[in-house]
């Protein structure tokens, strides 16, 4: 590949400063609707990227809204690598703003429990562009949705603290994720979890800037953003990590609302419904404009965890604090007493193993076989679901 000068080169660009907006500075495609597209120096076409032909593609392992994931290997070290291929369909002229939100708050975070960016590669052509990432044997969904009971406790509080220590990263530096879900949540074959999907994370500075609420799949979207407050923080990923938590601890989506107004009153039925006391600037909100919530008054989350001590419980309700300025925070849930009484986090490497069927090569295709096990179309399926 032809050598880059250092403006147009990603991997040396210093971290910039996190208030900055993000900007088109050190990559190569221009935006949609950011006026002319930059030339690119014929000399220069690819920066220092190296392209994606270097990589050798194994198989398919998801594909969600904004891209398709594949593993791969790396020709020239023989490293498995998680290659992201992010989709250029709706853009006409440049790299989508997920796609480069993405690389430019993955390459700041570097954190042993959030996906590792490697590099950025590039198709023949500059409209094909791919992060490669370290590769993780297993998403949260699937594994949740291939298990036959929940995760005991301690397994649970062993991959919820690996969660929280990431987001008590991130959080500190200004970065809020917006998309937490467990088919977000990577796990390695030695039990290390890793954020990843950074695709509708975003920083924020103070004062907050307006935001698009309709963010966060809509299982784990804190009420505020169902509201329609223009202004978010941190806590709406807190919100998304109580739903989590619920979800690891039963193994089941803990609020499925199939619809927004659906999912406002699921909320209710378990917390009880908001009101200005509890959470002041409440009947502001846009949305309570257009129409009136039910009245449940009852916080319903006992008879939901019976299974759940003191502590657990009211860990889960700090969680779900309608107000997002007194939601427990990533650091002060690291130091809830959840963690430290019994049952205690077992250690990652203790952690379940499961059977890693996305990671067999194709066979060849004369050895190929002519009917899809219905296993798989099974496996398809579920996992479409929990992509909505
Ligand atoms: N580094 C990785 N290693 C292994 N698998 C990965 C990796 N990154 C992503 N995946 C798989 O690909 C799936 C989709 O990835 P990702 O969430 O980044 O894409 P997306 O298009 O942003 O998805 P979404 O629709 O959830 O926003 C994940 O759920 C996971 O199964």
């Amino acid at each position: 590949m032809s050598s880059g000068t250092k403006s147009n080169d990603v991997e040396s660009n210093p971290a910039p400063d996190p208030q900055a907006p993000i900007t088109r500075k050190g990559f190569l495609i221009s935006l949609k609707n950011s006026g002319t597209p930059m030339p690119i120096p014929e000399q220069n076409v690819y920066g220092r990227c190296r392209p994606v032909s270097e990589f050798e593609k194994l198989n398919r392992v998801g594909e969600g809204s904004y891209g398709i994931v594949y593993r791969a290997r790396d020709t020239r070290n023989g490293e498995i690598v998680a290659l992201k291929r992010v989709r250029m369909d709706q853009e006409k002229d440049g790299l989508p703003v997920s796609g480069l939100r993405e690389i430019m708050i993955l390459k700041r975070c570097q954190h042993e429990n959030i996906v590792r960016l490697r590099e950025v590669v590039v198709g023949k052509s500059l409209d094909s562009i791919f992060l490669v990432m370290d590769f993780c044997e297993q998403d949260l969904a699937s594994v949740l949705d291939n298990m036959s009971k929940p995760f005991t406790e301690s397994e649970v509080k062993c991959i919820t603290l690996q969660v929280l220590r990431a987001l008590k990263y991130m959080h500190a530096r200004y970065i809020i994720h917006r998309d937490l879900k467990v088919s977000n949540l990577l796990m390695t074959d030695k039990g290390c979890i890793k954020v990843a999907d950074f695709g509708l994370a975003r920083l924020y500075g103070k004062p907050a800037k307006p935001m698009t609420p309709q963010m966060v799949t809509l299982w784990y979207r804190a009420p505020e953003l169902l509201l329609g407050a223009r202004t978010h923080t941190t806590a709406v990923d807190m919100w998304a990590f109580g739903c989590i938590l619920g979800e690891l601890l039963t193994g089941k989506p803990l609020l499925p609302g199939n619809s927004e107004i659906a999912q406002l009153d699921m909320i209710i039925d378990l917390f009880g419904a908001p009101s200005e006391s509890i959470w002041p600037g409440y009947l502001e909100l846009p949305a309570l404009q257009n129409f009136t919530l039910s009245q449940q008054p009852y916080n319903n989350l006992k008879t939901k965890f019976q299974m759940l001590g003191q502590a657990g419980r009211s860990l889960l309700n700090l969680l779900f604090l309608y107000n997002p300025s007194t939601r427990a925070t990533a650091a002060e849930c690291l130091n809830n007493k959840y963690f430290t009484e019994p049952p205690q986090p077992c250690d990652p490497r203790m952690m379940p193993t499961f059977p890693q069927h996305r990671n067999n090569v194709a066979p060849p295709p004369a050895q190929q076989p002519t009917e899809i096990p219905i296993s798989h179309l099974l496996d398809v399926f579920i996992k479409r679901q929990r992509l909505e």
